[in-house]
């Protein structure tokens, strides 16, 4: 992260809802101009974050900084760092033509772009004159989409958005965004489940388990950070790193290894061990594994 910009920064950050707490004692920078997956469970608080972070939802203690400025509850921060927020219930009037959404979008935004919005409906062949009601799911999403983006925010924040997107499009729709993301600053936070359709959907990745961060940083970082390194059994892996897991039958062992920083010329791998990538899913799983924790930790006292 050393010299790239940051687009949001938490320090500290937690919010609880009672006894719950669906975030807690968060901190991370998250470059600008990226596309960002925000992984994590059901319950994970990827939907609290993106409140906070879009200002309609206060933190109950820490900061949460967009572009820098700390962003105050019940409006996003000005200037450099506009916010938009799509959320799971994709807001469109079933009576409006996707013409009017548009209307309706340049009539509540101080800042539109209508040539940007136009454009990402017509790459992906929306009808404009047909009602929102009448449009396909994945439609629907597109048109959410092409209003939060004729917004021009600094972060565009989509709560589980591509659920609806047909494997082609959820490709597509990834591919274009990144794309805007790199030519018209913006950075893109994307929040999803599906861990296994994760693949090639953001290039840097934060993850949280029941309310805390447990992973972050470039996917091309973190994945050559890591090995497998499996042989005969043993209470040690035979290379350095740390252990993220350690997996043992009566005659093999299976680490998960997190690589030094700097990592020493070329490994020698001991006889009888073999050395391989871990793929992106298997890396999530494996620290939603190695990060469970009991779940009194995860409650506060009223
Ligand atoms: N309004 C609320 N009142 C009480 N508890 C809440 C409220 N909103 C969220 N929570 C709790 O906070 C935790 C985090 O919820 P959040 O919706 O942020 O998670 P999520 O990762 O977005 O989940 P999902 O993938 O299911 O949408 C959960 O335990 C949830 O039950």
């Amino acid at each position: 992260m050393s010299g790239q910009p940051v687009a949001v920064e938490a320090r500290d950050l937690s919010r609880r809802y009672g006894a719950v707490w669906a975030l807690r004692d968060c901190g991370f920078a998250l470059p600008a101009n990226r596309i960002v997956a925000l992984v994590g469970a059901n319950g994970a608080g990827k939907s609290t974050l993106l409140s906070i972070i879009a200002g309609t939802l206060a933190a109950s203690s820490g900061t949460l900084l967009v572009h820098g400025r700390p962003v105050a509850r019940g409006r996003s921060t000005d200037g450099g760092g506009r916010v938009a927020i799509l959320a799971q219930d994709k807001p469109l009037y079933r009576d409006f033509t996707v013409s009017d959404m548009l209307r309706f979008g340049r009539s509540t935004n101080r800042v539109w772009d209508q040539r940007r919005a136009l454009s990402w409906l017509r790459r992906f062949d929306v009808p404009l004159d047909r009602r929102c009601g009448k449009l396909s799911g994945g439609q629907r999403a597109q048109v959410a989409l092409a209003v939060a983006l004729g917004s021009r925010p600094a972060v565009l924040l989509l709560d589980e958005p591509l659920a609806n997107l047909d494997p082609v499009a959820r490709t597509e729709v990834t591919g274009e965004l990144m794309a805007e993301a790199a030519e018209d600053d913006m950075t893109v936070m994307l929040s999803t489940h599906i861990i296994a359709e994760l693949s090639g959907v953001g290039d840097h990745l934060l993850l949280l388990d029941a309310g805390r961060p447990v992973l972050t940083g470039d996917v091309e970082d973190l994945l050559d950070g890591h090995v497998r390194m499996t042989g005969p059994r043993a209470d040690q892996p035979p290379g350095p790193g740390t252990v993220v897991q350690a997996q043992h039958t009566e005659r093999q062992s299976t680490f998960v290894l997190r690589r030094p920083a700097a990592p020493t010329a070329h490994a020698v791998v001991a006889p009888g061990w073999t050395v391989q990538p871990v793929a992106l899913d298997e890396l999530i799983l494996t620290y939603l594994r190695a990060s469970s924790r009991a779940p009194h930790e995860r409650e506060a006292a009223a």
